[in-house]
């Protein structure tokens, strides 16, 4: 008991509890709240043992960091004193000694990949496709008495992600590839408990049925190989074809997952959770209406559909994106693991063990952020929008930062174009947040939807 309450360490480890042998503080890390501020269990340790503390979550000690010059070392830092998580698998493929250089390239193909994809040139392309999309989503659900906004809107973005991204078309395919990572997500973190009927058990099938899908596709494609470049598959047949790659197939299956997962779940819970700051907010959607309605005002050709200049003027749009993601806090923790002994601030952080950046803290600072719970996208005006900063990291920051953000933006922007400019739409029921540590989101917000 002693020993684990006092972890061996070569200077003073942060303060903190270990709570109990092996369980830790895992119990209370994984309670649920309904609160839009930082959550209970990083706010009641923050009051009692200042903005950098130790504690444990599922076996394994963790330091979780709520102090602005913390993270932004963490993140300047990356690949020296920190590392990135990444599923297990490729330290089981290619054991301890190479782990650092796979990682490096892991993460240099995924960023080069995406960029290729739904990088800068793409977009331009991409918005008459997304507003196609939006546009018949939006008549279908004006159809309905009500939708379950959070379903339809992953449904909606997990189509058009993964046909960017994999050519994945879920109208001719036999086996739903997204109710797998529904599966996936609604465990993901939870407790890890892998006894049949729980949400660890359905994440790990989730996953393992993805997987094989994924598989599936990638056989599939290299039996007929294509000239051009189009998606994740033909890069990856690319790589592994040539001499001396770190790529194996099974890593390049486990990037296709994150990279799936990492970019249609977190999109869809922005855009609801916008929608939901809009209901809470009319004089937020007036303005927004006004914005979208003078740029069909101002096109001079009316059965025009939306122009690259057109999205770049949205500047009240942009700074509405910026206060979602600021409040929804999608992703509440980012996770590193210490290379070794590191020191910061008198503390030493053992080799080894994890760091939590607590994104939720710095964005709910009422230091830089004015009463930090209202919804006040004016507080970005003049603001730099682009980038992450000491005190906005809802894309993360450092050599990680999200290489999706533009193409999250676009989706967002085109599709509340085609939302404000067309739709009046109203809360019909729930929608409270409901947070977990794991991704949150107003839960089972159903709305109306009818053309103006
Ligand atoms: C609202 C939407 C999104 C949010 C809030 C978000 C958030 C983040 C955050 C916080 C990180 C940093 C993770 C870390 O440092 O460990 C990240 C990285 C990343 N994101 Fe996003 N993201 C979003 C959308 C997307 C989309 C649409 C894509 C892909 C098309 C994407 C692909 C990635 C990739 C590839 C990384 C880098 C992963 C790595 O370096 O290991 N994200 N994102």
């Amino acid at each position: 008991l002693y020993r684990w309450r006092n972890p061996k360490c070569n200077g003073k480890l942060p303060p903190g509890s270990m709570g109990f042998p092996l369980l830790g503080e895992t119990l209370q890390f994984f309670a649920p709240n309904t609160s839009s501020d930082v959550p209970p269990f990083i706010r009641n340790r923050v009051d009692r043992y200042g903005p950098i503390f130790r504690t444990s979550l599922v076996g394994r000690p963790l330091i979780v960091s709520t102090d602005p010059d913390f993270n932004h070392f963490i993140f300047q830092q990356e690949g020296y004193l920190f590392q990135s998580w990444y599923p297990s698998t490729f330290t089981e493929i290619f054991g301890r000694q190479n782990v650092g250089s796979l990682h490096g390239f892991m993460y240099k193909f995924l960023k080069n990949m995406v960029l290729h994809l739904v990088g800068p040139e793409n977009l331009r392309k991409m918005i008459s496709e997304v507003e196609a999309v939006a546009t018949t989503r939006l008549r279908q659900w004006s159809c309905l008495e009500s939708v379950e906004l959070k379903d339809e809107t992953a449904s909606m973005i997990f189509d058009l992600t993964a046909k960017k991204l994999i050519s994945y078309d879920s109208e001719n395919s036999g086996e739903n590839l997204r109710e797998n990572f529904v599966a996936f997500i609604q465990g993901l973190i939870s407790f890890p408990l892998n006894v049949f009927g729980t949400a660890y058990n359905k994440c790990l099938q989730g996953r393992k049925r993805a997987m094989r899908m994924l598989k599936n596709m990638l056989q599939e494609r290299r039996a007929n190989p294509r000239k051009e470049h189009m998606d994740f598959f033909d890069f990856v047949l690319e790589e592994l074809a040539k001499d001396g790659t770190l790529l194996t197939e099974e890593i390049a299956l486990d990037l296709m997952f994150v990279l799936l997962f990492s970019s249609f779940e977190t999109t869809s819970i922005a855009i609801t959770a916008a929608i939901k700051f809009l209901l809470n907010n009319p004089h937020v959607l007036e303005e927004l209406t006004c914005e979208h309605e003078g740029i069909l005002k101002a096109r001079e050709n009316p059965d025009c559909g939306l122009t690259w200049g057109e999205y770049k003027s949205m500047t009240f749009t942009f700074q509405f994106i910026n206060e979602t993601v600021r409040l929804a806090n999608i992703v509440p923790g980012i996770f590193r693991k210490a290379l070794r002994d590191i020191q910061f601030k008198g503390y030493t952080i053992p080799a080894g063990w994890s760091v939590m950046v607590c994104p939720p803290a710095v964005h709910l600072n009422p230091e830089k952020y004015v009463d930090p719970l209202a919804f006040n996208p004016w507080r970005w005006e003049k603001c730099e929008l682009n980038g992450a900063s000491k005190h906005f990291m809802a894309f993360g920051g450092g050599m990680r930062f999200c290489v999706g953000t533009d193409f999250t933006k676009l989706q967002m922007a085109v599709f509340l174009h085609c939302l404000v400019t067309k739709y009046r739409f109203k809360a019909i029921k729930g929608g409270n947040i409901v947070r977990t540590p794991g991704l949150q989101f107003p839960d089972g917000l159903h709305v109306q939807i009818v053309e103006k």
